[in-house]
């Protein structure tokens, strides 16, 4: 094949973190003609990705662009930047912030998340992080998410994503930057829709892993999936967001890809659970990051908050804490009372508004009350 010539005129940007994912962001970007630098945490992980255009570790026999440039000294990364993307593990970024705050101070660079994890001890999205970290005003930052199994995209596999902002702008800006003629970025406005799709999908990838991991075949999996999607939309409708975006590419999207596949670090995670290894044995024996084991716990939170039941990520939860046996677990058969549940797939209808009339009641009160709680939309 003959191989492509691009040309690189496109936006200076720099992906913060070099592992799996970004990469290969960096990859697409480079690949759509804007001129990327990666920052990576190991000085030998930039001189691989610099001299042999390799990143062996995270995305063995992938041949990276080769304008594709690395550093690990972020000043070097942040020099003259217009975007930069964020692609360390969630519980980490807080502190990778303080440390670009000082070098982004006098930037307008649009900020993007890739990240698909809530912060453990705040319940925060990642880019309500971003926006406290940095100070910056909303409509710089994006959020990018979709069924993006990183290895596959290397492989130029054809994919499609989706590109959100608060500012339409800002996301059409980073939709053209991160396109080429294997990655297709949509947008849309729902930030909180598009976060919380990458977050609670990852749980349901856990709840399916574990399942298979005990042997249960594909009617197990299916009803899985299908309430899960409920629970998923049912919890990010409560919390603000659009239920379309949970229809759409971060939400069903990913959610298809990620439980279908032995690529995905959750449903990897779960897969280990189901086959009897204990919490402790599986982080040890994770290489890569799986967001949705630190995700759980966070996510209930605010489910009981939202007053939203979740009762597959409950049982992932129990499975995690050793307090139920991975056979035993059946989410999709849990209810309330003897009464035949409604199925309940046109969210904050058929329960009577439940979720919406929730989340409209909290407006109120918040309103009433004079403000938000900090930190939330
Ligand atoms: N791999 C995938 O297919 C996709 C991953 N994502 C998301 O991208 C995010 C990053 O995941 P991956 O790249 O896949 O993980 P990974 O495990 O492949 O790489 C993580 C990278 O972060 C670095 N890192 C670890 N701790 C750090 C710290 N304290 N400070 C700075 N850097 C640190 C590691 O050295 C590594 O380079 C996650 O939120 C994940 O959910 C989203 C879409 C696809
Ligand atoms: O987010 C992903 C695919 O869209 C990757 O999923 P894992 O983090 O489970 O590998």
């Amino acid at each position: 094949m003959t191989p492509k010539k691009i040309v690189q005129t496109g936006p200076r940007a720099t992906v913060i973190g070099s592992g799996s994912w970004g990469t290969t962001f960096g990859k697409i970007l480079a690949d759509g003609g804007a001129q990327v630098t990666m920052w990576a945490r190991r000085a030998e992980l930039a001189q691989e990705i610099n001299e042999a255009k390799r990143n062996s570790r995270y995305l063995p026999g992938i041949n990276l662009p080769r304008s594709m440039a690395a550093t690990h000294e972020l000043s070097t990364a942040l020099d003259g930047v217009e975007q930069v993307y964020l692609s360390v593990p969630s519980q980490s970024l807080r502190e990778n912030l303080k440390a670009l705050r000082p070098l982004l101070a006098d930037s307008d660079a649009k900020i993007v998340s890739l990240m698909k994890g809530v912060e453990r001890d705040t319940g925060l999205r990642m880019s309500q992080v971003i926006q406290q970290e940095l100070r910056c005003d909303p409509d710089r930052i994006a959020v990018a998410s979709g069924p993006n199994l990183a290895l596959e995209i290397a492989r130029e596999q054809p994919t499609a994503a989706v590109i959100s902002s608060r500012s339409q702008e800002t996301a059409e800006i980073v939709a053209r930057a991160a396109r080429n003629s294997y990655f297709r970025t949509f947008v849309n406005t729902d930030v909180i829709g598009t976060e919380f799709g990458g977050v609670l999908k990852n749980l349901i990838a856990v709840a399916i892993g574990i399942v298979d991991g005990v042997g249960y075949g594909e009617n197990t999996k299916a009803s899985i999936i299908t309430r899960g999607l409920v629970e998923m939309t049912d919890f990010a409708v409560a919390n603000g967001a659009h239920p379309e975006t949970l229809q759409g590419l971060a939400g069903l999207g990913d959610l298809i890809a990620t439980c279908q596949s032995p690529l995905s670090r959750n449903n990897t995670a779960g897969r280990l659970l189901g086959q009897g290894y204990s919490f402790q044995d599986v982080v040890k024996q994770m290489q890569q990051t799986a967001e949705g084991l630190a995700s759980v716990a966070p996510v209930l939170q605010l489910a009981r908050e939202s007053e939203v039941d979740m009762p597959i990520v409950e049982q992932v939860k129990m499975v995690l804490d050793g307090k139920m046996d991975p056979r035993d677990i059946a989410p999709h058969l849990t209810t309330d009372d003897d009464t035949p549940q409604g199925e309940r797939t046109n969210h904050g209808q058929a329960d009577g508004g439940g979720a919406l009339r929730r989340a409209l009641q909290r407006a109120f009160d918040q309103f009433r009350n004079g403000g938000g709680r900090a930190g939330r939309d």
